[in-house]
C-alpha cells in the first residue's frame, strides 16, 4: 500500500495552469488553487503559468513556489503593472504580446489544467484545445472544478455562473 506522504512520480515535468485573475466569490476555488499547487508539488511537477501575482494565479503560484517546485510566469511586460503586485515568484519571462504569452506557456508545459477563472482563462484554454483539435499539439487538458474538457469537447460546469 503506497505510503500517503511518498512522493508520487509523474510523466508530466512541467504544467501549465490557467485560472483567474481574480479569486472569485467562493473559498472553494481560493482552496482548489493552493491544493491544485500543492498536488503539483507532491508530484514533483513544475508550474508554468500567466505570471501574475494576484487572484488564484498567485494561489497556485505562491503554493507551488512554497513547495520548492520551478515556477516560470511568463507576462506580457504591459501587463506587469496590472496582474504583478508585490514580490515575483519563481522565474518571470517577460514578453511583448499576448499572442506570444500564450505560445511561451504551451512550449514549456507538457499539459494544460484550468481551474476556474473568467473570460482570459476561457480564451487560454480555448486556444489550446483548437490547437489540440488541430493536431498543433497532443497535450492533455484536464480540468480543475470549473471546465471539463477532452481535446475535442466541452462544456461549461454551471458554477460558472455563480463565480
Ligand atoms: C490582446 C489579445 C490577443 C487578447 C485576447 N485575450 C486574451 N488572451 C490571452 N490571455 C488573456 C486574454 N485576456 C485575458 N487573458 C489573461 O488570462 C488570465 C486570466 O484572466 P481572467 O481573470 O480569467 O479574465 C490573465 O492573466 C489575463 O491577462
Amino acid at each position: 500500500m503506497e505510503m500517503e506522504n511518498e512522493t508520487q512520480q509523474s510523466k508530466f515535468r512541467r504544467i501549465c495552469v490557467f485560472c483567474g485573475s481574480s479569486q472569485g466569490k467562493k473559498s472553494s476555488y481560493q482552496n482548489a488553487a493552493i491544493e491544485l499547487g500543492r498536488e503539483l508539488v507532491s508530484r514533483n511537477i513544475d508550474l508554468v503559468y500567466g505570471g501574475g501575482s494576484i487572484g488564484l494565479m498567485g494561489l497556485v503560484s505562491q503554493a507551488v513556489h512554497d513547495g520548492g517546485r520551478h515556477v516560470i510566469g511568463v507576462i506580457p511586460k504591459t501587463l506587469m503593472p496590472r496582474e504583478l503586485i508585490g514580490e515575483t515568484v519563481g522565474e518571470v519571462k517577460a514578453v511583448a504580446e499576448m499572442h506570444q504569452r500564450k505560445a511561451e506557456m504551451a512550449k514549456h508545459s507538457d499539459a494544460f489544467i484550468a481551474l476556474p477563472g473568467g473570460y482570459g482563462t476561457l480564451e487560454e484554454l480555448l486556444e489550446v484545445i483548437t490547437w489540440a483539435q488541430l493536431g498543433i499539439h497532443d497535450k492533455p487538458l484536464w480540468k480543475r472544478d470549473l471546465l471539463v474538457v477532452h481535446a475535442k469537447s466541452l462544456y461549461l460546469h454551471p458554477q460558472l455562473k455563480n463565480w
